[in-house]
């Protein structure tokens, strides 16, 4: 079991390896996608018992529209059936969800979707669960660079006073006052970051793992959560 001291405040998770194991238990690949909501929702539940406060989960990047289109229709649906269907657990739980990405590109069903579900829970604060969907950290950085710059541009904002703290209210994660994971755990044996929170992640923990996203429950959280507590996080400061 976990020790009460040192549990992440902030935890974001890459959630891979869905067709893998689809096919590897000779199952469709849409099977894989459609363990997310059980999947997420048993994380959820233990990150509640545990005291995290921020989960970032990467439903969808920016790259994942290159896939087929029935496997991008699927995905689409998927999350606005999750964020319509789970909503009466959010508020049960005081889970607050904002979704972060360009909602631009989604279908519009899901784009009101999004809105009924972020404004519903928004005054939920045990766990703030932020689904990062059509989500890329270049993108973010860049769209953060932009409003910044005409901030500069309109006179708002001085060069020499743009700071760590400023910058951050311009990002996507600027819904939660803690944007910087503690911890990172990506599924799958991928050992990369896929252009996920590009700036967020600076000084985060990162924890890899094979089992594939479908395969993550309790067990596979607890030895991620217990490998963070083995950490010393000394953000490039003196060995002690
Ligand atoms: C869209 C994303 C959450 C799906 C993650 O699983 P995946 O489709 O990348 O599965 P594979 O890495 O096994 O191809
Ligand atoms: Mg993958």
């Amino acid at each position: 079991g976990l020790t009460g001291e040192r549990i992440p405040k902030h935890v974001a998770l890459i959630m891979d390896g869905n067709r893998r194991w689809a096919k590897k238990n000779g199952l469709p690949p849409m099977s894989g996608h459609a363990a997310l909501v059980p999947r997420l929702m048993e994380v959820l539940g233990l990150c509640c018992i545990w005291g995290i406060k921020v989960l970032t989960v990467y439903a969808f990047s920016t790259e994942n529209w290159i896939r087929p289109q029935m496997e991008v229709d699927y995905l689409m649906e998927l999350f606005e059936s999750l964020l319509r269907e789970q909503l009466e657990d959010f508020m049960r739980n005081e889970v607050r969800v904002s979704i972060i990405g360009d909602p631009v590109k989604l279908p519009i069903s899901l784009q009101k979707q999004i809105t009924k579900t972020t404004e519903t829970t928004k005054n939920n604060s045990k766990l703030h669960l932020l689904m990062a969907i059509n989500y890329g950290g270049r993108a973010d950085v860049l769209q953060a660079c932009r409003n910044m710059a005409l901030k500069v541009k309109d006179g708002l904002v001085k060069p020499e006073d743009i700071n760590e703290s400023l910058f951050n209210e311009e990002l996507e994660t600027s819904v939660t006052e803690f944007p910087y994971p503690d911890l990172l755990i990506r599924t799958s044996g991928e050992l990369r970051l896929s252009n996920f929170l590009t700036w967020q992640l600076a000084y985060s923990e990162f924890y890899f793992t094979e089992s594939p996203w479908p395969d993550f429950g309790e067990k596979e959280f607890v030895m991620a959560l217990q490998s963070f507590q083995l950490r010393q996080r000394r953000f490039g400061g003196q060995d002690k």
